[in-house]
């Protein structure tokens, strides 16, 4: 088939790639010129492990970007891969979103046969249907259900692993209301089904599809947090943490996933999704009480980490090492990563910070441009008074003799990663 993407960040160009690379013929558009010539160069914006080989494979053959929406009118559906950011106060922003919707609508006034618009980005419910839908009737000239249809399709890939997520997913979500809507999707996404190894396929209604996509985020979110929470308690007592876990994990019903204690979630998603799914409840009266406790577990975490670190050390003048920057290993992503809440604390208690993460320090930069950024782990341990550490990398869990190049060694460790030694005060955050 002929796929049209629009929006290619992480989302849109894993799935352009792998699109191309289960046979479809895929065009990327995005308004950002120097992502659709890193694109059409063979290389990957953004770094995901595997992508840059597909994007080399397919590019200038199945695969191609472009600013122009008109590609859109050489295909037979249209997927929107399009940030949808937080507001303020939680909610949802959808803006981007409408925006490329009226572009999206406007070329499709030109088109003379049936399209399929599908929303891939994060929507709360009834978006697709009160949002998308009406701007893409409004520009278009052309109604929903007859002309074109709109549909639903969740994307539940990780950074760092997406592209195996994608390829290999545990379920495909199919959202739509029409059965020309409902086949087209089938017929999308049929080829990566028969190349999985056991995916489910979950046809639903729009609203639904848009649900589940919350409803995933929201329970692995908050399965973190109470894990956190009772990580926290086993703190206190001296318990291990991990045995604990561990052992829990081995209950079918709570499964091993997911069980990673520390100093909480970050990325692009969870936190965004969880309060705007919060902020959605509250528009129509209902106060979700357990995703409000997951926000506030998480956000205690790092305070947690940092009075950790004051029970050892000032850290008002203290050189304070922050080893990893990404939000989570795998990836160069560092939105809402939790360095930053860490860092903001630790800048205004007076420390002197200076960060290090293998692959995310340019995209950390952009946004601390006056810490100092050390080039390995080695080298911001050398001369510091204390580490953090953040971001669960391997080569973290591989450090030991390096920490004898600090002054006095204290390590606070956010995941319970790296080696215990006995000659240095190593305190685990759980
Ligand atoms: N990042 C993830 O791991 C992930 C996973 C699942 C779902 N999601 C959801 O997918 C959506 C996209 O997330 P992302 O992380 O890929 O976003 P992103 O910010 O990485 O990418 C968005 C892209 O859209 C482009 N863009 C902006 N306005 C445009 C317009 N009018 N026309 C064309 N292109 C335009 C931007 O230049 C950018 O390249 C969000 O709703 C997110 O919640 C993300
Ligand atoms: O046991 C764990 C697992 C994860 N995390 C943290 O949780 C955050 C999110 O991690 P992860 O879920 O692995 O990465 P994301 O790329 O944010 O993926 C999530 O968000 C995506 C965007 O919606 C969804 O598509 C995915 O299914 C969902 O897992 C990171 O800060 C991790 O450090 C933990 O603290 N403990």
């Amino acid at each position: 088939m002929r796929l049209s993407i629009i929006g290619s960040g992480y989302v849109g160009t894993t799935i352009a790639a792998c699109f191309a690379e289960v046979g479809h013929e895929v065009v990327n558009v995005d308004i950002d010129e120097d992502v659709v010539a890193t694109l059409n160069s063979g290389e990957s914006p953004i770094h995901e492990p595997g992508l840059d080989d597909l994007i080399e494979e397919h590019a200038g053959d199945r695969l191609r970007a472009t600013t122009d929406y008109e590609a859109v009118l050489d295909t037979d559906a249209t997927f929107l891969a399009l940030s949808t950011p937080s507001t303020d106060d939680g909610h949802i922003d959808l803006s981007i979103m409408e925006a490329a919707a009226e572009s999206l609508g406007a070329t499709l006034a030109e088109k003379d046969d049936y399209h399929l618009v599908v929303t891939k980005s994060t929507v709360v419910p009834t978006t697709t249907e009160e949002v998308i839908a009406p701007v893409l009737e409004e520009a278009s000239g052309k109604t929903v259900g007859e002309e074109f249809d709109v549909g639903m399709n969740p994307e539940f890939l990780r950074e760092g692993s997406a592209v195996e997520d994608f390829l290999d997913p545990d379920k495909v979500v199919l959202g739509s209301h029409t059965d020309r809507a409902a086949e087209t999707l089938r017929a999308v996404f049929d080829p990566l089904v028969e190349q999985a190894s056991d995916a489910a396929v979950v046809e639903t209604g729009i609203r639904e599809a848009e649900m589940i996509k919350y409803a995933n985020n929201a329970f692995l979110a908050a399965k973190i947090s109470l894990v956190n929470d009772l990580a926290n308690i086993c703190k206190e007592y001296g318990v291990d943490s991990s045995e604990v876990l561990d052992a829990i994990g081995l209950d079918s019903r709570i499964g091993s996933e997911f069980l990673g204690a520390g100093v909480g979630w970050g990325g692009s998603c969870f936190p965004k999704d969880v309060a705007a799914i919060i902020a959605a409840a509250r528009d129509v009266g209902y106060e979700p009480a357990m995703l409000e406790a997951a926000v506030a577990v998480n956000d205690r975490q790092p305070v947690r980490m940092l009075d950790i670190l004051r029970d050892h050390v000032d850290p008002s003048g203290a050189r304070v090492a922050v080893l990893g920057l990404a939000f989570k290993p795998g990836t160069d992503d560092v939105r809402n990563s939790r360095a930053i809440p860490l860092i903001d604390a630790l800048l205004d208690a007076g420390a002197d910070v200076v960060g290090y993460d293998p692959v995310a320090t340019e995209n950390f930069r952009e946004r601390f441009p006056d810490i100092d950024y050390a080039d390995s782990a080695a080298a911001a341990l050398d001369g510091a008074d204390a580490a953090l550490v953040v971001t669960d990398w391997d080569e973290f869990a591989a450090l030991y003799d390096e920490f004898d190049a600090m002054n006095d060694p204290i390590v606070v460790d956010g995941r319970s990663i790296v080696t215990r030694r006995d000659d240095i005060v190593y305190e685990s955050l759980v």
